[in-house]
């Protein structure tokens, strides 16, 4: 299928996860960060995902990429994860040479989630030139919330000012509704690797729906 890339995120169950690999997602992400409704342990993930694969043998469809989603975890939460992945996506405050460091250590390709909030952010973005492998620009969550999978977006034009190299991909508040102007929106940019989500494919936090997933990936193709 082509059309920008397209990334689940949150998955906790087997039926969603192959749900989401034959209608064409690109990237399947695990959360492997405690404090959301979506996180899932090494092992249950490790179970999901050896369902994916023989269902990819099975029916033909293509295996999509693994993604570990952290939040300044350290190297044994890392290390009992890593086994399962293609992608580590950081979250937390991990610095361009703490991405660069880790990337090289388990020879896994770093995700570097970018709050933004307003032209400054998509700026600071540049230090992770080289560090990370693909950037994700995400909505600055407000004080206290979680750092992430809350369901808000930005302002996508702000991405107009981003001139790296390093390939991005839009998050933060996407659904089947608004995904198709995100994509429009990058008006064609080399570096646009294409979209993320969470919650706007959820029917609660945590649970996910098939309709909305195969709903999502057909607007963000077509
Ligand atoms: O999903 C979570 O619970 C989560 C927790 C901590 C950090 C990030 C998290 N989710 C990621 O945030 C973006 C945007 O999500 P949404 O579509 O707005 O719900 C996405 O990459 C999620 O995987």
């Amino acid at each position: 299928m082509s059309g920008p890339n397209v990334k689940i995120c949150g998955l906790k169950d087997a039926d969603h996860a192959i749900a989401a690999a034959r209608a064409g997602a690109d990237y399947l992400g695990f959360v492997f960060f405690r404090k959301s409704p979506r996180f899932v342990t090494p092992e249950a993930a490790g179970e999901i995902i050896l369902d994916l694969k023989q269902a990819a043998f099975d029916e033909g469809f293509n295996m999509p990429r693994i993604v570990g989603l952290f939040v300044d975890a350290g190297e044994k939460e890392l290390s009992e994860a890593a086994p399962l992945l293609t992608h580590f996506q950081f979250h937390g405050h991990e610095s361009p040479e703490r991405c660069r460091e880790l990337g090289e250590e388990f020879g896994i390709e770093v995700i570097k989630a970018i709050p933004v909030t307003d032209a400054s952010d998509i700026a600071e973005a540049k230090g992770y030139e080289g560090a990370a492998d693909i950037l994700l620009f995400d909505a600055k969550p407000p004080p206290g919330a979680r750092p992430g999978g809350n369901g808000a977006t930005f302002d996508w034009a702000l991405l107009n000012a981003y001139d790296a190299e390093t390939p991005y991909l839009v998050a933060g508040g996407l659904t089947p509704d608004n995904v198709a102007d995100a994509v429009k929106g990058q008006g064609g940019r080399e570096s646009f690797l294409g979209v993320d989500v969470s919650s706007g494919v959820e029917t609660a936090p945590g649970k996910k729906d098939a309709d909305l997933i195969k709903a999502f990936i057909s607007a963000a193709k077509s």
